[in-house]
């Protein structure tokens, strides 16, 4: 069931045109990401669905309950909504269970049931609960702030870059939380993220936004392996794109003959891989001539984990970036062959 319609939703100001023929549908007691660069019209759309602001067309739905469009404004407390905010929402003169409890009716403040069923949601123990906000971590801070939120229990959960204050150290952990509790509640969430990251690991669907349009809505790996077009290929993760010729389910690049998925497009292409689909042979010396193509490796970041590899194709080919496990990483200057591992999507050259 969906339990979030989006149609032909735009909004300006002034001038700007933040949103423009939006459509999304976000399936009931799903997770949805809303992906895109900063000015995208990210906050906007999720302002339009808490009721903070209204569409200049479209509509919009929860269920089968019209909220906006014509002649249709339900606003914000009639909506349902929880919200959380990026940073610095709870009340700091209340401490813990005041704040999460806030807009429960009395009796439900009164029994403490429904404060510690919240609490264990969101993984933090009940000794917290006489705390003020000072006194808690930013990422306790915002499981507090997202029980606050499901309290209430809403029919959708929006989050604003809630996770973008936090430091590397808290965030994956409270990300991780957040949305175990979100499906443990059993909600519907939309999350507003630039973070392709978050957005691929946390979200059963990712929405991509550029420039006020919704560009892709699809499950992440869908998003990643078959970007809508390559700028979004660019925008979900690392990206090598190579000009090629693609002819029957194989593509010519300079990386050599690359299989391509299934539909595309023969003739003239972009072609997208992944640097961790480049795969380094070995030194050119220990692989014959026939297999693989030849590569000088230029600058190696190493992450620990894994590295990343620039490799100049050789004799005169593009530079291409490749991702390695971290225990295998070569040194500069040393010379190898590639290979190229899994399917190329392919973009058609005279599409974009
Ligand atoms: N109240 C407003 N008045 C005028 N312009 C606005 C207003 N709110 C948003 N905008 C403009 O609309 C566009 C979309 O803004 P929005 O805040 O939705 O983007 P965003 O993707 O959430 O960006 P960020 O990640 O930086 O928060 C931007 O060009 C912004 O300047």
């Amino acid at each position: 069931m969906t339990a979030l319609a989006i149609r032909q939703v735009t909004k300006s100001f002034g001038p700007v045109s933040a949103l423009t023929g939006v459509d999304l549908d976000v399936p009931a007691q799903s997770f949805t990401a809303v992906l895109g660069p900063s000015g995208c019209g990210k906050t906007t759309l999720l302002r339009l669905i808490a009721g903070f602001a209204a569409p200049d067309g479209g509509t919009i739905a929860f269920g089968d309950q019209q909220v906006a469009g014509p002649g249709v404004f339900v606003p914000p407390q009639r909506r349902q909504v929880g919200y959380v905010p990026q940073e610095g929402a709870l009340f700091p003169h209340l401490d813990v269970a005041a704040n999460i409890t806030f807009g429960l009716p009395r009796a439900a403040r009164r029994s403490g049931e429904r404060l510690a069923e919240l609490l264990d949601l969101v993984e933090l123990g009940r000794d917290v609960a006489t705390r003020y906000p000072h006194e808690l971590s930013g990422g306790q801070q915002q499981r507090v702030a997202l029980a606050r939120a499901l309290a209430p229990k809403p029919s959708i959960v929006l989050l604003d870059e809630p996770f973008s204050s936090l430091d590397a150290a808290l965030r994956l952990g409270t990300a991780r939380a957040v949305a175990q509790a979100l499906r443990a509640a059993n909600a519907t969430a939309v999350l507003v993220t630039h973070d392709q990251d978050e957005a691929l690991s946390l979200a059963d669907q990712v929405a991509v936004m550029r420039s006020g349009r919704l560009v892709q809505a699809a499950a992440p790996d869908v998003v990643y392996a078959s970007p809508a077009d390559p700028a979004v290929a660019a925008f979900v993760g690392a990206a090598v794109l190579l000009p090629g010729t693609v002819r029957g389910g194989t593509a010519d690049c300079a990386l050599g003959a690359v299989a391509v998925a299934p539909g595309a497009v023969e003739g003239a292409a972009h072609l997208l891989i992944r640097p961790e689909q480049i795969r380094i042979l070995a030194g050119s010396d220990a692989v014959p001539a026939a297999e693989g193509v030849l590569a000088r490796v230029g600058e190696v970041a190493y992450f620990g984990h894994d590295a990343t590899v620039r490799l100049q194709l050789e004799p005169s080919g593009p530079e291409v970036v490749a991702r390695v496990m971290g225990t295998r990483t070569p040194a500069a200057g040393e010379r190898v062959r590639l290979a190229v591992d899994g399917v190329a999507a392919a973009f058609p050259a005279n599409g974009h």
